[in-house]
């Protein structure tokens, strides 16, 4: 081509932007339904600990699911590691059904899943080393390593919980730790089957309040550096807005609202969810407040018909008390499940649950007090938690 001849425009290997893939979650929930049944053997009594749920969880993310105590979200959890079956719904691994149905299939799915526990303290067994918990578990997910690759991968591991340096803790039993180190190996183990989601129930409510943010940063070094995808259990929606890029927030068995977190803690939608996170960091108080001004929390096993908020709401109309509410719009990438926003995004029919309440919106606190008080301390390794 001479130097004057037009230039063709060729796309060149390597330079063009690729058109982005619509991601896969790694992880899906398609219409999650766990009724338990009780009363007995003739009983047709069930527990209504989760209906419909739909969750995705993606690569480098954390979804935060949020609820007051009994809300399902344990029981989310549990289907979600696949410790016990759902009455409905799919679950779906990198887009593929991944019920599984037999041991060996069960294996398979541990290694790509793994669940870290609310207690430290009962989730390792006292009468172990370290060293042996952790050895366990390389060797049930990456073959029988030893001698330096067993030491290697021993010491690799503690270093990524920040358990350094690794031989003053490769060799302690449980009691010899702190609350936040073992819950630092009980992440260690998990992370020994190189997983690919970690579902986190509670893994910070049982620590001293001093220690909890060291906890949740790491688990958001490792989904950083890991590109883990995260589902972090808590009953403190402060908690969530800190540590989760998206927060759920369950009721009764049931998602209520959906968003990214800042706008769904800062501008929450849902008559429940405002409750909640204006009760933060006390939702037991919220519980005794709105109990006592709008009834006791429902009953699941004859769940409220409609909205299952409709006793507890000052908004609830007729319809409310009748038809279950879809999650709807209620402004980019959210959603909320209540009437008040049906046809309209900004929900203004609802005005505002506290002031119905009579109540005066209080500072959002919980753990971002915790934050502004440690945060200078936030990256502190585990071995200084020895020293509090
Ligand atoms: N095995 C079971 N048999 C009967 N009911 C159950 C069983 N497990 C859980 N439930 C009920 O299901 C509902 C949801 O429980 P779940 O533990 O999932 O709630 P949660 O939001 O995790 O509460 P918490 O924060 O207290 O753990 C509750 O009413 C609970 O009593």
């Amino acid at each position: 081509m001479s130097a004057d001849s037009p230039r063709r425009l060729e796309p060149v290997m390597g330079t063009e932007p690729p058109t982005p893939e619509p991601e896969t979650p790694v992880l899906r929930a398609v219409n999650l339904r766990k009724h338990f049944p009780i009363g007995g053997f003739r009983s047709k009594k069930v527990v209504h600990a989760v209906d419909d749920v739909n969750l995705e969880l993606y690569r480098g993310r954390v979804v935060a699911l949020v609820g007051e105590s009994g809300s399902g979200k344990s029981t989310i959890a549990r289907l979600l590691a696949q410790l016990m079956p759902a009455t409905d719904g799919q679950i779906l691994l990198n887009g593929e059904d991944a019920t599984v149905k037999g041991r060996r299939a069960f294996r398979a799915y541990v290694r790509r899943v793994q669940m870290i526990f609310q207690d430290p303290f009962g989730s390792l067994n006292p009468i172990h080393t370290v060293r042996y918990m952790l050895t366990r578990a390389i060797r049930i997910h990456r073959g029988n390593l030893r001698g330096e690759a067993l030491e290697d991968a021993l010491s690799e591991l503690l270093t990524r919980v920040q358990l350094t340096p690794p031989e003053r803790y490769v060799d302690k039993f449980p009691h010899e730790l702190s609350g936040g180190q073992r819950q630092r190996v009980a992440i260690a183990r998990a992370l020994a089957a190189e997983p690919e989601v970690l579902l986190a129930d509670e893994p910070i409510s049982m620590l001293d309040v001093s220690i909890r943010l060291g906890i949740l940063n790491l688990l958001r070094d490792l989904r950083d550096r890991l590109q883990i995808a995260i589902l972090y259990i808590t009953h403190d929606i402060a908690s969530a807005r800190y540590f989760a890029d998206r927060t759920m927030v369950m009721y009764a068995g049931r998602v209520v609202e959906a968003g990214d977190s800042e706008s769904v803690t800062q501008d929450p939608k849902h008559p429940y969810t405002q409750l909640l996170v204006r009760s933060a960091p006390d939702p037991d108080d919220l519980d005794a407040r709105a109990r006592g001004a709008r009834g006791e929390a429902p009953s699941l096993v004859r769940p409220p018909v409609g909205c299952r908020f409709n006793p507890r709401c000052p908004f609830a109309n007729d319809l409310c008390r009748s038809e279950v509410p879809p999650l709807l719009p209620v402004g980019e990438g959210r959603t909320a499940a209540c009437w008040g926003y049906a046809n309209r995004e900004d929900g203004p029919v609802l005005g505002s649950v506290l002031d119905a309440y009579g109540r005066r919106p209080q500072a959002d606190a919980g753990l971002l007090q915790v934050i502004e008080v440690t945060g200078r301390s936030a990256d502190r390794s585990a071995s200084k938690e020895d020293e509090r």
